[in-house]
């Protein structure tokens, strides 16, 4: 059979989907540290699933059952969980690239640059994760597709919105947006956390259609479902239900019609078979211990009986085919990044510029702190320059560049890092999904912040040099404050590298000060020496 060649570059042969599969997984959480110790959380308990090629699997559960820990084991994108168990992709055990590759994943909370339209927002992700075979048009091709396809045609040139402070589109169409940029790469396994969620019921089936559209393709879709109206429930191929973090049921919607019949809880007439499900299966407020009591027994029934032909057919799907290689029907690519460097380096800069320009908040509190701590700092050393011999006033004038330069470092640096941590979220899915470089990203920041950061010392430094009232010197003075701007630069610099290498505001906290003292004691045994 001919096979299909996707967006991204990589193939598929429709004969043979992706089909992946997971055993026995066990999470836990928590432990504590060698500090201090917390109870163990045993979140997920022997939950083992699959989901061939072409088929649609919802993941339901009430709240907490562990649905959203699920897809993150199945993408490797848990941090601090201890894992156990196996997952593989057409019976051959998978790491965190291959899943990588093959897959695209649309988490449960939408992140986004607030300041990027419809539009932008797509191309960036067209321009950094299609494979560089793809022509430009066929990249904005496919961007119109998506666009027409999950309905965003009419808030297009709509800047996305910044919480709080720039309204922008509305909570279904952030959804869809984040729908349409992991669409966008034609995955062969797409793996949604509740992607209905916050859409009208026109616009859930919708999103949902688009989903069954890619299993006509051969392709593999696992989504978590809140709440499915009838209509998208039916959509859906297969039902893995989870319940206190275990497998209550797993096989075909028919099927659990049977089951929950068989378990004195048949779905009424007329009921959505979702709802009813999920309810069945809740801890309810006052009943906890009756609750639990049934999902325990609803979980050890289904082990018991429908379970063992799931396990079975789990045990066949996880060994490697008689003949050839189990993953050769997909083209892994050979690094993470889709996008050359120089391709993730132009659009990063381009979008870091449109941050700096389309939100000008930034630059003008660092402008107008800057200025005022200038004019404080001048009025406490008004006219030093001024006062005592030629020798006290130069003695003076030394002491107070130190203390700018104290200031001029410290207030570039943290501000970095506290406004890093806001985008950490962003930027780490990003990273993570292959979009960019942890370099380019500190690179391109780097580069278009340095003017702002350029123009606040220059500025103080100006302030200070009418306010002191220079007696002579001004040509040392003006040496001081070159250092002093090119010292607060490298600080900047430094915030932005300690966080992007730490990856954590905490880290990046504790690395600042002693990364910045030396770069402070140079500036200021250089002002000491003149
Ligand atoms: N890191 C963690 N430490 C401790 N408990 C955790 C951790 N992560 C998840 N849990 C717990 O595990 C359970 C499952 O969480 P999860 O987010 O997977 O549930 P969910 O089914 O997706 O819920 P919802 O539908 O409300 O999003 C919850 O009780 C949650 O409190």
């Amino acid at each position: 059979m001919e096979e299909i060649e996707l967006g991204d570059g990589s193939a598929l042969d429709p004969a043979a989907g992706v089909t992946y599969v997971w055993s026995n997984l066990n999470v836990y959480a928590g432990g504590g540290t060698m500090f201090k110790k917390s109870p163990k959380v045993h979140i997920l308990k022997n939950v083992s699933g699959m989901c061939e090629g072409g088929q649609m699997l919802a993941i339901m559960g009430a709240s907490g059952a562990g649905k959203t820990t699920l897809l993150n084991v199945l993408t490797y994108r848990t941090r601090k969980l201890e894992i156990n168990g196996d997952i593989h992709i057409n019976g051959k055990a998978v790491d965190k690239r291959t899943v990588a590759g093959v897959s695209a994943y649309v988490q449960q909370e939408d992140l986004f640059t607030g300041i990027f339209t419809v539009k932008e927002q797509l191309h960036f992700n067209a321009q950094l994760r299609i494979g560089k075979e793809v022509s430009q048009r066929e990249r904005r091709k496919r961007v119109t597709e998506v666009m027409t396809e999950l309905g965003l045609n009419k808030c297009a040139d709509t800047r996305i919105g910044i919480p709080g402070r720039v309204k922008g589109i509305s909570g279904g169409e952030k959804k869809r947006l984040a729908f349409a940029c992991e669409m966008i790469t034609n995955p062969l396994l797409l793996l949604c956390d509740e992607p209905t969620s916050g859409l009208d019921s026109f616009m859930a089936q919708s999103v949902v259609k688009a989903m069954k559209r890619l299993t006509g393709l051969g392709k593999t879709v696992i989504a978590t479902i809140h709440q499915p109206n009838s209509e998208v429930f039916a959509m859906f191929d297969r039902l893995l239900i989870l319940a206190e973090g275990r497998v209550a049921f797993l096989g075909e919607v028919s099927e659990a019609h049977l089951f929950f019949t068989r378990m004195e809880r048949p779905c009424p007439a007329n009921y959505n078979p979702g709802d009813h499900f999920i309810y069945s299966l809740a801890v309810r407020g006052g009943k906890e211990e009756e609750c639990r009591q049934f999902i325990s027994h609803v979980c050890d029934s289904f082990r018991d009986a429908e379970g063992k032909d799931m396990d079975k057919r789990i045990e066949k799907a996880m060994k490697p085919p008689k003949n050839g290689d189990p993953l050769s029907n997909i083209k892994l690519p050979k690094s993470p990044y889709r996008a050359t460097w120089f391709n993730q380096f132009w659009a990063m800069l381009r979008r870091s510029a449109l941050e700096v320009i389309r939100d000008p908040l930034l630059l003008g509190v660092k402008i107008g702190q800057t200025m005022f701590f200038a004019v404080v700092f001048g009025l406490i050393y008004l006219n030093v320059n001024q006062k005592g011999s030629y020798d006290v006033a130069a003695r003076n004038l030394s002491s107070v560049l130190f203390i700018f330069i104290t200031n001029l470092t410290f207030s570039n640096m943290f501000p970095v890092i506290t406004t890093f941590s806001a985008v950490m979220p962003l930027f780490l899915r990003e990273h993570w999904n292959g979009l960019y470089r942890t370099d380019v990203y500190f690179l391109t920041k780097t580069l278009v912040e340095i003017p702002i950061y350029l123009i606040g010392p220059f500025l103080f430094m100006l302030t200070s040099y009418y306010m002191v009232g220079l007696r002579a010197g001004a040509e040392y003075f003006f040496i001081c404050s070159a250092i002093m701007i090119l010292v607060s630069n490298v600080a900047v610099s430094y915030g932005y590298m300690i966080s992007c290498i730490s990856k954590n505001y905490q880290t990046a906290l504790v690395l600042s000060t002693p990364l910045t003292l030396p770069l402070m004691l140079f500036g200021g045994f250089y002002v000491q020496d003149r």
